[in-house]
């Protein structure tokens, strides 16, 4: 296996590409409009139109040009982003201060292909899909061994990559998933979290995933803690049968009593991890062809990401499109909004990959980085957010780039029920996947046409109150418009085409990081609020606050009661 590669990168604001960028009168947001752009080239749509492995994705509702483009394309040359990618995919040292590489993309590349670890990543694999299949086929047949009831309910106790991975794709994947098996997740050591869920549980159908990759994490110990002193309570037996782990520490998971463990490596990043044995949920969820299928997008996605030429490389537009907007056009955040209710949780898995990633404010040598990285990135499934934050999106005073997701074929599962309920839901369903696509497009339309006050003024509006005059009515009825968003398009939610996705936004990532000159795959920032806590811990206990700064002792003081 190579190692360190000595020679770092070239920072993004040292080349001249940046300098280039900087000058740019574009840079102004209101110096670009977008109605300008369209009617300057008829063809701006198909233009700034990039087709990927199950993804297709509109741009041409950014404030960029081809000027733009072509700069930013040139920057990526000269910070060496098709090298340092290579480099990623070779299994060099990616991630410098742990001294570890970062090889998600091994995890999911087919026997065969070469991909470093491929014997170690194939048998692990190969064992947690017998496993998983195993435990499906008892929930077929409706028993378990010796006549014992079979497992129903999986509760994966695990947190950030080890939880939000598998919480965001089961949901995304229920209609492809077994009808007999729920999945259940818990993270916060918040015991709100877990006790709720418990409740409703018999011990002797439920199976516990601990998954952590490091099994030394405060929340999902002390979950793992308290599940099994419920099962114990509970009068359940056979720790071996109820409790798995999936983990890099088999050592301390066998310490806590569990002898199954599906391992990985330190070389998978948490935020990276849905791909190794912390897929177990989805694995148990899909089966194995689903979760195969999985992997087989997400490596389409490593291929295109890897060979495609830039101009044509999504994840590399899009991750340049985001130092475009971060860094030239000031933009402080970036709006997911996907218009499927089976992606409600992709924000939240986003925010960790792209937060927990990009959030770093020193560059791979360790200076102080003298322009912004992570955007905050926050969202909610559509049409939800249309009746809650979107008034901000449309005439706040920031500008918000949202991100809307649009899946053609809509799969609600409706065959599933009884032929006559189907038979009259399915036209109504169709109804409302026309009005979801409507809402998503029309969304983008007018974040980008606004509306003048002369419009609104020509408007007859039967909610304004009758006293105030029809011009200050239509200043507040105005829409700046010329708001910039992107769409993305997928032809079905399945799990091709959601591994597609997800790997897309690893490497968009990887794009932004590497322009930033930045390491993605390290979190530092987590440490000191975890230290922090520890000494605080005894404290909550003791009501000790010797030393405290005046605040905390306040609080502490105050809770204690
Ligand atoms: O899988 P583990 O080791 O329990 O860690 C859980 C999470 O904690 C973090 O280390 C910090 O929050 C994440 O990066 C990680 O996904």
């Amino acid at each position: 296996m190579p190692t360190n590669d000595p020679t770092l990168p070239l920072r993004g604001d040292r080349c001249p590409a940046w300098a280039a960028l900087s000058a740019l009168p574009q840079r102004q947001g209101e110096a670009f409009q977008l109605q300008d752009a369209f009617a300057a080239d008829p063809q701006r749509a198909r233009h700034f139109t990039v087709e990927a492995p199950g993804l297709r994705a509109d741009l041409s509702k950014q404030r960029w040009d081809a000027e733009v483009r072509r700069l930013l394309l040139a920057l990526a040359e000269q910070v060496g982003l098709p090298a340092a990618r290579a480099a990623q995919f070779a299994g060099r040292t990616a991630n410098p201060t742990e001294g570890r590489p970062a090889l998600h993309t091994a995890l999911r590349a087919p026997r065969g292909s070469g991909a470093p670890f491929e014997d170690e990543i194939h048998a692990v694999l190969d064992r947690m899909l017998a496993y998983a299949e195993g435990v499906r086929a008892e929930a077929e047949a409706g028993v378990g061994p010796g006549g014992r009831p079979p497992i129903r309910h999986i509760v994966n106790l695990g947190i950030g990559g080890s939880d939000l991975g598998p919480q965001m794709v089961v949901p995304a994947l229920r209609t492809h998933s077994h009808p007999a098996l729920s999945l259940h997740f818990a993270g916060n050591v918040d015991g709100h979290d877990l006790l709720p869920l418990l409740a409703r549980l018999k011990p002797e159908e439920t199976l516990f995933i601990i998954a952590s990759k490091t099994f030394t994490t405060q929340e999902t110990l002390a979950n793992a803690r308290l599940a099994r002193a419920w099962f114990l309570a509970e009068g359940g037996s056979d720790i071996a049968r109820h409790f798995v782990a999936t983990t890099t520490n088999v050592k301390a998971a066998a310490e806590f009593g569990i002898t199954t463990t599906f391992g990985f490596w330190d070389w998978v990043g948490g935020r990276y991890s849905l791909w190794s044995a912390i897929g177990l949920p989805i694995a148990l969820a899909l089966g194995e062809t689903g979760f195969r299928a999985l992997l087989a997008g997400a490596h389409a996605m490593d291929r295109h990401a890897a060979e495609a030429p830039l101009a044509e490389n999504l994840p590399t537009l899009l991750g340049l499109l985001d130092v475009w907007l971060r860094n030239f056009q000031g933009c402080a955040s970036r709006n997911l909004a996907p218009y499927h209710q089976g992606l409600a949780r992709l924000p939240a898995w986003l925010q960790q990959l792209e937060m927990e990633s990009n959030g770093k404010g020193v560059d791979r040598a360790g200076e102080p980085l003298p322009f912004a990285t992570s955007p905050v990135v926050w969202g909610e499934a559509g049409t939800n957010g249309q009746h809650a934050f979107f008034q901000m999106l449309h005439q706040g005073t920031d500008t918000v780039p949202v991100e809307f997701i649009l899946v053609r074929e809509p799969a609600t599962g409706v065959e599933r029920m009884k032929p006559a309920t189907a038979a009259a839901l399915a036209p109504l369903l169709a109804e409302q996947q026309r009005m979801l696509l409507a809402n998503g497009l029309a969304q983008a339309q007018a974040l980008m046409l606004g509306k003048t006050a002369e419009q609104a003024l020509g408007e007859t509006v039967p909610t304004a109150a009758p006293d105030q005059a029809p011009d200050l009515i239509a200043r507040h009825r105005r829409f700046p418009g010329n708001r910039p968003s992107t769409l993305l398009m997928l032809e079905r939610l399945d799990p091709w085409h959601l591994g597609a996705l997800l790997s897309m936004y690893e490497h968009r990532v990887f794009t932004s990081a590497t322009v930033w000159g930045i390491n993605p795959f390290d979190q530092w920032g987590v440490e000191l609020g975890k230290s922090l806590c520890n000494a605080l811990l005894p404290r909550l206990g003791s009501g000790d606050t010797t030393g405290l700064d005046g605040s905390t002792a306040a609080a502490l003081d105050w809770l204690r009661g």
